[in-house]
């Protein structure tokens, strides 16, 4: 099976520091791939050099073509598409208003098409059309972000700890919903902190340490490793 998305030896700097180093990975169709590891393991500059956000060398190739030199604008065009840690959303503008500029330049009724189709996903976000954007909750401000990304349209979402500083159930509906998207078919890079929540619904998983990838596989296989267990997963030794 060829991946849709497909990194081989990406390198990121800044300044004289490399926070991602050779990496490559891919992502298959229709599947969940997962990069977990710690604070500054280079997982978010990872995501911003693939969206086309950050300079960096390598090889970055995306439904057969290589889109390395490609502006950000135009990856997303062609079905990329970012959900950022810090969520970004316009505070002052509603909930509607916000996931309209994630389709921006489409003519109306494939935005009130597209809109049907996260609210179906979110029906939170269907109550709250109106509310500004800056009162809603955490979780709720996630589902937004997500939402907006999906407004455009992707093949491939990727996802930049979607988990961050929400509380357990509400991590657990988000992760849920990424697995209903998997099942429609978009597929997904989730970058995650959380490997426990990640490695359950992921197909694939890399293992990011001080920018470099030091193991990967299939999650399930990942999450029985005794390695992962004692790290990410705060499993004693021996008790697993
Ligand atoms: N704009 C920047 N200028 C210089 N160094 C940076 C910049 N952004 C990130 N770094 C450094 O690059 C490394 C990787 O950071 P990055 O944010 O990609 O890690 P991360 O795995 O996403 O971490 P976190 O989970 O904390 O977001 C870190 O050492 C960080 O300090």
């Amino acid at each position: 099976m060829t991946a849709l998305l497909s990194i081989d030896g990406l390198s990121v700097s800044y300044g004289r520091v490399e926070a991602v180093r050779n990496v490559s990975l891919a992502v298959e169709r229709g599947r969940i791939a997962t990069v977990i590891g710690a604070n500054g393991a280079g997982k978010t500059t990872l995501l911003a050099a693939i969206m086309g956000l950050l300079p960096g060398s390598g090889e970055i190739n995306f439904d057969g073509e290589d889109i390395a030199r490609v502006p950000a604008e135009e990856r997303v065009a062609r079905g990329i598409s970012l959900v950022p840690e810090q969520r970004d959303l316009f505070g002052t503008m509603s909930v509607e208003e916000n996931l309209e500029l994630g389709a921006f330049r489409r003519g109306r009724s494939e935005i009130a098409d597209r809109l049907d189709g996260v609210f179906a996903l979110f029906p939170r976000l269907k109550e709250r059309r109106r509310q500004d954007a800056g009162t809603l909750s955490g979780g709720e401000r996630q589902m937004l972000a997500m939402g907006r990304a999906l407004m455009a349209k992707p093949s491939v979402l990727m996802l930049d700890e979607p988990s961050l500083g929400l509380a357990p159930l509400i991590v657990r509906d988000i992760l849920r919903t990424v697995s209903e998207l998997r099942d429609k078919g978009v597929s997904v890079l989730l970058v995650e902190q959380n490997a426990r929540a990640a490695l359950a619904i992921a197909d694939h998983a890399y293992v990011m340490e001080l920018g470099e990838v030091t193991l990967q596989g299939p999650a399930s296989e990942l999450a029985a490793d005794p390695r992962i267990a004692e790290v990410y997963l705060g499993v004693a030794h021996g008790a697993a």
